[in-house]
């Protein structure tokens, strides 16, 4: 499906974006993974070229500084003279809480979250029309509905859905023959989310391995958005508009308040 694509993965080091240049490597693209820690990815390259990627690099850095976002595509840019897919997945850290009132963090977040994404887009834009070529923009389901204890990281999934929504619309409008597939993840089994998140959801969460395979697959296929896992995540947002308090109750329920710190 991606033989000898080229493809850029932010916050591949762990996670779902790691299971995701897996796939890619499976499927023989030439691959290009980053984020801060250079050790895991070094790993994450080694075993990407062992499960046969046509090419593996890695670029090593923060994306709460919006050049070092810039500084990627231009290394693919360098590397390959041009590129098919840009998957925009990383996240920087916050808390899982009641809301603290701290502004700065989520400034800082949304810089990490959201700017970065944009500056990437921004730069890759001209490689990915000459290739009609493909973005896709890892959200949550955080990014639809309102989920308590996670504001911050919640905004910034907001801004993803309006900044490439609209972005979207803009390129239907002016012929720009690049997709944009938005997806929206449910609480999916990183080590990461289940750290975070055992002791105080009673969710099941899904496999990263399949989630990633299917982010890929609905870039590839140019899908406007993904929902995964479907029935959770779809029937989910199937409330906002007919019963929102309801929904907003079924998801405080998902949730062991009691143990929720105050920050
Ligand atoms: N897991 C879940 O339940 C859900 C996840 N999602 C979304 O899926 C995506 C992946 O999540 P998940 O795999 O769980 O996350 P992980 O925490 O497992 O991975 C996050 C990745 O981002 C990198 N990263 C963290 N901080 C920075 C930074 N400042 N600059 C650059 N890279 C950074 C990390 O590497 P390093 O620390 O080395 O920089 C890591 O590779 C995210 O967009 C998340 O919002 C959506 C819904 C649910
Ligand atoms: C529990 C939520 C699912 C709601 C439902 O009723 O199905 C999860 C939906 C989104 C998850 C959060 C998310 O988007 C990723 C965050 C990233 C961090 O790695 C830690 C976990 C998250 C806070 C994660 C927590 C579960 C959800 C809110």
């Amino acid at each position: 499906m991606l033989r000898g694509k080229r493809v850029i993965v932010t916050g591949a080091s762990s996670g779902i974006g790691e299971q995701m240049a897996y796939h890619l490597a499976r499927m023989k693209s030439h691959i290009l993974i980053t984020a801060r820690t250079e050790a895991k990815l070094q790993k994450v390259v080694e075993r990407c070229l062992e499960l046969g990627a046509a090419s593996a690099h890695y670029v090593s850095g923060s994306m709460e500084n919006t050049a070092f976002a810039e500084e990627v595509v231009k290394e693919a840019e360098i590397a390959w003279g041009g590129l098919d897919m840009l998957i925009l997945n990383h996240i920087g850290y916050s808390y899982l809480g009641y809301f603290n009132g701290d502004v700065g963090h989520i400034r800082k977040l949304l810089e990490t979250n959201f700017l970065s994404y944009v500056a990437m887009t921004v730069s890759a834009l001209p490689m990915l029309k000459e290739s009609k070529g493909s973005i896709i923009v890892v959200s949550s389901v955080a990014g639809k509905v309102g989920i308590p204890f996670i504001a911050p990281y919640s905004a910034t999934k907001f801004a993803l859905d309006g900044f490439f929504s609209s972005l979207r619309q803009e390129f239907i409008t002016d012929y720009v023959n690049v997709s944009i597939t938005l997806c929206v993840l449910g609480l999916i089994d990183t080590e990461t989310a289940m750290k975070t998140l055992s002791h105080v959801t009673r969710k099941t969460a899904a496999p990263k391995e399949e989630c990633a395979l299917e982010i890929i697959k609905s870039g590839a296929l140019r899908q406007r958005e993904l929902y995964y896992p479907y029935l959770t995540t779809r029937s989910l947002l199937f409330f906002p508009d007919w019963a929102p308090d309801f929904l907003d109750s079924l998801i405080r329920n998902g949730f062991k308040v009691e143990n929720i710190k105050r920050t």
